[in-house]
């Protein structure tokens, strides 16, 4: 049976900056994995952005099929996507739907799709209010994860710049399982510095603490009713020379509808990671050479998704 696994509970409306920037780099180091809970974002609208989720991948699939994706903002069909593309599953059963920066950093083009207002009212508008809000808690988890490092608390954003996506999940129960192997979404580690998520509750996501030992060892994730589920991403693993985890997790399929919505704050593209001053030394030199974030991006999805 597969175990539960208890991870900490970060409260970010605490008036200890110092306290909880050093939980947070306990759990960081520890699971990758974390709850935050306080976290600023009103419930209502996090309810309101799920109800409007729930509408789009309810739409006939060829007015979805009409906002496919493109420069990585839109809808992804079912398997369009595999995430390990190790596993012997034909592609992850799940649909997705991207959110981009909502002002280009170029100020020039602004390259999201959304659903007309006339099949979808208000959606545009729920997804930039959750978007702006979920943004937001996330800039307090860099400066708050930046202050766990002894850096500048602005260090992730002067040097990453962040460039979130949002991504809106649908994982249908009633997928038909056969003898083959399935998943939502197989296993992997998420591709920047931090990952906030939230979920419809319906159980799904596991995690592999220790990715270097086989067979790997899953334990579920359970819901906590209000929290983001955090988790760090490869290019903070990266920046600190795998002092913190990127941790592997998947969604296992439960027979039930699952709704999430993962929002990446991922580093810009044209940024450089390498590992900071701190985390490396003579003893303990960089486990990784510099890494540009979007030629970095551009393998993963060449793999997973088979194109760029
Ligand atoms: O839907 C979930 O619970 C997890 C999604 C996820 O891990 C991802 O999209 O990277
Ligand atoms: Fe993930």
């Amino acid at each position: 049976m597969t175990r539960s696994l208890h991870l900490p509970v970060i409260d970010l409306s605490s008036p200890d900056r110092l306290a909880t920037a050093r939980a947070i780099r306990q759990a960081c180091e520890e699971v990758g994995f974390f709850y935050v809970v306080n976290h600023g974002v009103e419930e209502e609208l996090i309810g309101r952005a799920f109800e409007e989720s729930r509408k789009f991948f309810a739409l006939p699939s060829d007015e979805k099929m009409k906002l496919l994706r493109k420069e990585f903002r839109g809808y992804t069909p079912l398997y369009a996507e595999n995430l390990d593309p190790l596993s012997g599953a034909g592609g992850d059963s799940k649909e997705s739907f991207y959110i981009g920066p909502l002002e280009e950093c170029d100020g020039s083009v602004l390259l999201n799709q959304w659903p007309s207002n006339a099949i979808l009212p208000s959606w545009r508008e729920t997804m930039e209010a959750y978007y702006r809000a979920v943004e937001s808690t996330g800039l307090k988890l860099l400066r708050l994860i930046a202050v766990s490092l002894d850096l500048d608390e602005y260090f992730f954003e002067k040097s990453g710049g962040p460039d979130p996506f949002l991504r809106l999940l649908y994982y249908a129960g009633d997928i038909i399982t056969s003898d083959k192997e399935i998943y939502g979404a197989s296993a992997h580690s998420d591709y920047g510095m931090i990952t906030l998520l939230a979920s419809n509750g319906v159980p799904g996501l596991q995690v592999c603490r220790d990715k270097t030992k086989q067979p790997r060892t899953w334990e579920n994730v359970p819901h906590v009713d209000g929290a983001f589920i955090v988790n760090i991403g490869d290019m903070m693993e990266r920046w600190t020379n795998c002092l913190f985890r990127s941790t592997l997790h998947r969604v296992m399929p439960s027979g039930q509808d699952r709704f999430s919505m993962a929002f990446f704050m991922d580093p810009n593209r044209d940024c450089i990671v390498e590992c900071l001053p701190s985390c490396c030394s003579n003893s303990s030199p960089p486990r990784f050479p510099p890494i540009n974030m979007g030629d970095y991006l551009k393998e993963k999805f060449r793999l997973s998704f088979g194109t760029y």
